[in-house]
C-alpha cells in the first residue's frame, strides 16, 4: 500500500500515485499546445503562398507544397497529443480512484474501529465516494488543461514577438489587465468558498441524518420541525451563497468580459486595420497576426477554471489526508501463542478522545478460563466501555489488558477475532441470504453446521416458517427480521465461530416472554464451555455467575458472588432490590385502579 507521509501534504501528495500517468498527459498537452501555435503560424503561411503574397517576418522559406505537408504533419501531431493526453488522464484518473478507495478502505480497516463507528457513516462515504470523485475528475479533465493553458499563452506570445512586437505587448497589457481584476476578484473568494463548502456540507449532513432518523421523525414529529435542521441548513448555504455572489458579481462580470477573447482579438484587429491602412503591414500578415493572437486570448480564462478546480480538489485532498493520517493500531505479526484462555485487566484507566473526564479509571479484575463474568452498573457507569476495549475498538490509555498472559496489543489481528466472539445489541446483518448472514462468522462451516448453529441458537425453526427457508433475504440492516430474531441470528453466528472466550452485551429490549425464554436458552449453549463476560441488564439471569463485577462512574465499587454482594449491602444490593421490585410493576388502565 502507498505510504502516506504526514509531511507530504496537500492535493500533489495525495495523487502522486499516478504521477506517471500526469506527467505523461502534460507532456503530451504541452507539445499540443505548442503544435497548435505553430498550425497556426503555418496556415498564415499557406495562405499567404497561397494568394502569391509574400511578406518579410517570415524567417523560413517553404514552397507551398512543403508548407502545407508541414501544416497537415502539425495538425495531425496536435490533434493526437491532445486526444491521447485526454485519453491517459482518464486512465490515471480511474486508477486513482481505485487505489485512494482500496487504501483508504484498508486504512480504515487499520483504524481503531471506535473511530469508524463515531465518525459516522455519512462523513466517511463523502471522503470515500465524493472526494474520491473530486480528485478522478481533477486528473481527467484538469491535468489535459493544465500543460495547454500554460503552454498555448507562451508559446502565442512568443510567436507574435517575432511576428510583430508592437502587436504582442498589445496582447500582454490587455492580459495583465484582465489577471490584475481577476487577482482582486478571487482574493475574497478563499473565505467565501470555506464558508460556502462548510454550508454545503452542513446540508449533506442534515439529509443523511433526516433519512437515518426517519423513524424517530415519523414518530415524534408534529410536522413542523422535520425539516427544521435541514431548512436552517438551506438558509445558511443561501446566505452564504448571496453574499459570495453580491460581493463578486460585478468585478466577476468585469473580468471574465476581460479575460474573454474579444478584448484581445479586438485590439489587435483596431491596431491591425490601422496598419494595414497607413501600408505598414500586408493583409495575411494581419491575418497571421489575429489567427496566432487568439491562442493567447483564450488563455487566462482557463487558468482561471484551473485555479478553481485546484482549490476544490484540495479540500477534497486534505479530507482524504486527515483520514490517512489517522494512526493505525499496530498489531504484532508473529502468531502469539496464549498459555490459556484467562482475561486480565491491571490497573486499566481510558479516556474518550473526545471527553475531558476518564471512562474508566484504574479497573483491575481477572476472569477465570471458562468462567462467567457479569459487568453490573448504572447506566454511563462504563460497562460497554470494558467490552469494547477487549476486541481494541479504542486502545486504553494506560494500564494493560492481557488474554493468556500476552497484552492484547502484541497479539496478532487473527488470533485475537479468532479467540474472542461478541454479541453486541446492535446487531448487523448485510441484505444477504439468513445463510450468508450466519455463514460471515466461519467460511469454512458446512450448511449441516451451520444448522445445528441455529437450533443451538433456537432460531432454526422460525427460519423453517419462512418460504424461502435459509435463503430468505434479510433486508436492508436486517429489516425483514424482528429484534429477537435478529439477536438470535448474532447468536448463531457466535456459535457457529466457536471461539473459546464470548463477550456479549445481554439484550433487554426483546424481553416478551417467549422470546426472553429463546434468548435465554440460546445464550446457555453459546456459553457452555466458553470464557465469558457478559453486560448483565436482567440481574436474574446472573445470580449463579461466578464473578458479578459492580461499577460504579468509571471505577469499581464492588467484585463478588451474588450472595456476598447482598451482604454487602452496597450498590448490587441496591441494584437488586430495584430490580426485584421492576418485576412486580404492573401497569394499570384507569379502570383497573381501585
Ligand atoms: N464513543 C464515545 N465517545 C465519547 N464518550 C463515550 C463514548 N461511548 C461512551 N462514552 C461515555 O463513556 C462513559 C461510559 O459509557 P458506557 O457506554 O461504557 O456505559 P455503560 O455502563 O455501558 O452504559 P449503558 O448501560 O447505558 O449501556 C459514559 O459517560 C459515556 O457517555
Amino acid at each position: 500500500m502507498k505510504k502516506y507521509e504526514k509531511h507530504k501534504q496537500g492535493l500533489w501528495a495525495i495523487i502522486a500515485p499516478v504521477n506517471g500517468y500526469i506527467k505523461t498527459a502534460i507532456s503530451l498537452s504541452i507539445i499540443g499546445g505548442i503544435t497548435s501555435i505553430i498550425g497556426f503560424v503555418l496556415l498564415a503561411y499557406v495562405l499567404l503562398l497561397s494568394i502569391k503574397e509574400k511578406s518579410d517576418f517570415f524567417q523560413f522559406e517553404l514552397s507551398f507544397n512543403e508548407a502545407f505537408l508541414l501544416l497537415t504533419f502539425v495538425v495531425i501531431i496536435s490533434f493526437l497529443t491532445r486526444y491521447y493526453s485526454f485519453v491517459i488522464s482518464h486512465l490515471g484518473a480511474f486508477k486513482l480512484e481505485e487505489i485512494l478507495r482500496t487504501n483508504i478502505t484498508a486504512h480504515l480497516a487499520k483504524i481503531p474501529l471506535g473511530y469508524v463507528i463515531t465518525t459516522g457513516t455519512g462523513a466517511l462515504k463523502k471522503v470515500l465516494l465524493d472526494d474520491v470523485k473530486n480528485l478522478h475528475a481533477f486528473v481527467a479533465d484538469s491535468i489535459p488543461m493544465i500543460g495547454k493553458s500554460i503552454t498555448t499563452p507562451i508559446a502565442s506570445l512568443f510567436a507574435l514577438l517575432i511576428i510583430n512586437y508592437v502587436f504582442a505587448l498589445v496582447a500582454l497589457s490587455v492580459l495583465l489587465i484582465g489577471a490584475v481584476i481577476m487577482y482582486f476578484v478571487m482574493k475574497d473568494s478563499v473565505n467565501h468558498r470555506k464558508n460556502y463548502e462548510q454550508s454545503q456540507s452542513d446540508i449533506n449532513k442534515a439529509v443523511i441524518e433526516f433519512i437515518q432518523a426517519m423513524m424517530v421523525v415519523r414518530t415524534f414529529d408534529d410536522g413542523t420541525s422535520s425539516f427544521k435542521r435541514y431548512n436552517e441548513s438551506l438558509l445558511r448555504y443561501r446566505v452564504h451563497l448571496k453574499a459570495w455572489i453580491a460581493e463578486t458579481s460585478t468585478p466577476a462580470k468585469i473580468s471574465m468580459t476581460i479575460l474573454s477573447p474579444m478584448p484581445t482579438l479586438l485590439a489587435i484587429s483596431l491596431l491591425g486595420i490601422f496598419f494595414v491602412l497607413n501600408g505598414t503591414l500586408d493583409f495575411v500578415s494581419f491575418i497571421a497576426i489575429l489567427l496566432v493572437s487568439t491562442g493567447m486570448a483564450d488563455s487566462l480564462m482557463p487558468i482561471m477554471w484551473m485555479s478553481n478546480f485546484i482549490k476544490k480538489s484540495s479540500s477534497s485532498a486534505l479530507r482524504i489526508q486527515e483520514i490517512m493520517d489517522l494512526p493505525q493500531l499496530t498489531y504484532k505479526k508473529d502468531k502469539q501463542l496464549l498459555k490459556n484462555l484467562n482475561i486480565e485487566f491491571d490497573n486499566v484507566s481510558f479516556k474518550y478522545e473526545n471527553r475531558l473526564d476518564y471512562a474508566l479509571q484504574n479497573i483491575s479484575f481477572k476472569v477465570k478460563e471458562k468462567s462467567v463474568t457479569a459487568l453490573v452498573g448504572h447506566s454511563g457507569a462504563g460497562k460497554s466501555t470494558i467490552a469494547k476495549l477487549i476486541p481494541r475498538f479504542w486502545d486504553i490509555t494506560s494500564g494493560s489488558i492481557k488474554i493468556g498472559e500476552v497484552d492484547i496489543k502484541d497479539i496478532d489481528a487473527t488470533t485475537l477475532m479468532d479467540t474472542i466472539s461478541f454479541v453486541f445489541q446492535d446487531t448487523f446483518l448485510f441484505n444477504d441470504t439468513l445463510e450468508n448472514n450466519i455463514k460471515i462468522a466461519n467460511s469454512n462451516a458446512t450448511r449441516e453446521d451451520m444448522i445445528e448453529a441455529c437450533k443451538a441458537a433456537q432460531i432454526h425453526d422460525f427460519i423453517l416458517t419462512l418460504p424461502k427457508g435459509y435463503e430468505t433475504l434479510a433486508g436492508d440492516r436486517g429489516t425483514n427480521l424482528s429484534g429477537g430474531q435478529k439477536q438470535r441470528i448474532t447468536i448463531a453466528r457466535a456459535i457457529l465461530r466457536n471461539a473459546p472466550i464470548v463477550v456479549l452485551d445481554e439484550a433487554t429490549a426483546f424481553a416478551d416472554p417467549e422470546n426472553e425464554e429463546e434468548i435465554i436458552k440460546a445464550l446457555a449453549n453459546l456459553m457452555k464451555n466458553k470464557t465469558v463476560i457478559v453486560i448483565a441488564h436482567r440481574l436474574s439471569t446472573i445470580k449463579d455467575v461466578e464473578q458479578i463485577i459492580v461499577f460504579d462512574d468509571g471505577k469499581i465499587s464492588e467484585i463478588g458472588k451474588h450472595n456476598e454482594l447482598l451482604e454487602n449491602q452496597g450498590i448490587y444490593a441496591k441494584l437488586w432490590s430495584d430490580y426485584e421490585k421492576s418485576q412486580n410493576w404492573h401497569l394499570h388502565y384507569k379502570g383497573d385502579v381501585k
